[in-house]
């Protein structure tokens, strides 16, 4: 059952058209990430699946309602400008955003000492907000927007400056969330944390959807790689047999590493028995799996980590 509809959705500021005819679907209880490189188009769709934004056109259905507003109590949003109360501690700011969505303020409280203690955060529970590294913040703040056991939970890029080891407890209560049924949609354009944690991912590049499927579907659109050390030039290697493409990765006085993509199917064996037969001068070699960080860019022809401004910039 879909927890999410969206269908032939679109928003345009004035003249610029930022989200083009977008459908997806997100299932009850699954995790589904929201991929695109910055100024995709992806907290404009958020906000308008939150109600905060009218579509200019197009159909969103929430949790069975036409209007994420009238369903507003049984949603959690982490927005992507964060900011507790500075001067309250974690406890009294969970137990503020909990009433806001009607919560009791001891049942708040209440559940925000739960919460932070099995999140290894009891010890901060004496400080203030403004006294919190940027890591143990931010978990307090993903608290304070389920703090009210929504049913579904939206995260804009909920890992942005967080370092690995927070990220990691981060995935790990996304999955917390999940596990307990709650709906997670989390935007991104880190695929890493896109890859360990969906059930689905939706790429958008560009205000359109460029995928939608599970990270192994997007995976098989992206050809297998190759990578070849050796004075070996980048011709010498598209000549052999089941390569797609090559990409020079480095060059130190001819001696190379050259990046090859496998044509669908290949397998990379033939590729490698030919290269030796053929008498060249292979140092190593390394045959390796498509990343969904492949696949996006073979889909949208976009870098993930790189703005679609600057992107357009470069060509
Ligand atoms: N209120 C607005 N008025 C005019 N243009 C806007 C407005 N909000 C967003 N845009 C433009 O729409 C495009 C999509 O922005 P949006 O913030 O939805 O992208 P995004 O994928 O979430 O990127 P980011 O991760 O940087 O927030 C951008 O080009 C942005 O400049």
């Amino acid at each position: 059952m879909a927890a999410l509809t969206l269908d032939g959705v679109n928003k345009r500021y004035g003249d610029f058209h930022a989200v083009r005819d977008l459908s997806f679907q997100v299932e009850k209880g699954s995790i589904c990430g929201f991929l695109g490189p910055n100024g995709a188009g992806k907290t404009s769709t958020l906000r308008m699946i939150l109600g905060l934004q009218p579509a200019t056109s197009g159909r969103i259905e929430i949790l069975g309602a036409d209007d994420g507003r009238k369903v507003r109590d049984r949603i959690g949003f982490l927005p992507e400008e964060r900011g507790l109360y500075k001067k309250m501690t974690p406890v009294e700011a969970i137990a503020f955003f909990g009433a806001l969505k009607g919560l009791p303020v001891a049942e708040g409280r209440k559940r925000a000492k739960t919460l932070l203690e099995r999140q290894g955060l009891g010890e901060a529970q004496k400080k203030k907000m403004k006294e919190l590294s940027k890591g143990m913040a931010q978990k307090v703040q993903l608290i304070a927007s389920v703090v009210h056991q929504p049913e579904f939970v939206i995260l804009d890029e909920p890992f942005s400056g967080l370092d690995p080891m927070n990220q990691q407890g981060l995935e790990a209560m996304i999955r917390g969330l999940a596990a307990n049924g709650a709906t997670v949609l989390f935007s991104t354009h880190v695929m890493q944390h896109a890859e360990r944690l969906c059930d689905k991912v939706v790429l958008l590049a560009r205000g359109k959807k460029a995928f939608e499927g599970t990270v192994d579907q997007a995976k098989a659109t992206s050809p297998r790689f190759l990578d070849l050390d050796g004075a070996i030039s980048a011709d010498a290697a598209a000549a052999l047999p089941g390569v797609a493409g090559v990409e020079t990765l480095s060059d130190v006085d001819g001696v190379r590493r050259l990046k090859i993509a496998l044509a669908p199917g290949a397998e990379g064996q033939d590729t490698l028995k030919t290269a030796f037969l053929n008498g060249l001068d292979v140092r190593g070699f390394t045959l390796k799996e498509p990343t969904l960080h492949d696949a996006f860019i073979g889909l949208t022809g976009d870098h993930p980590d790189q703005p679609v401004a600057s992107v357009e910039a470069v060509r």
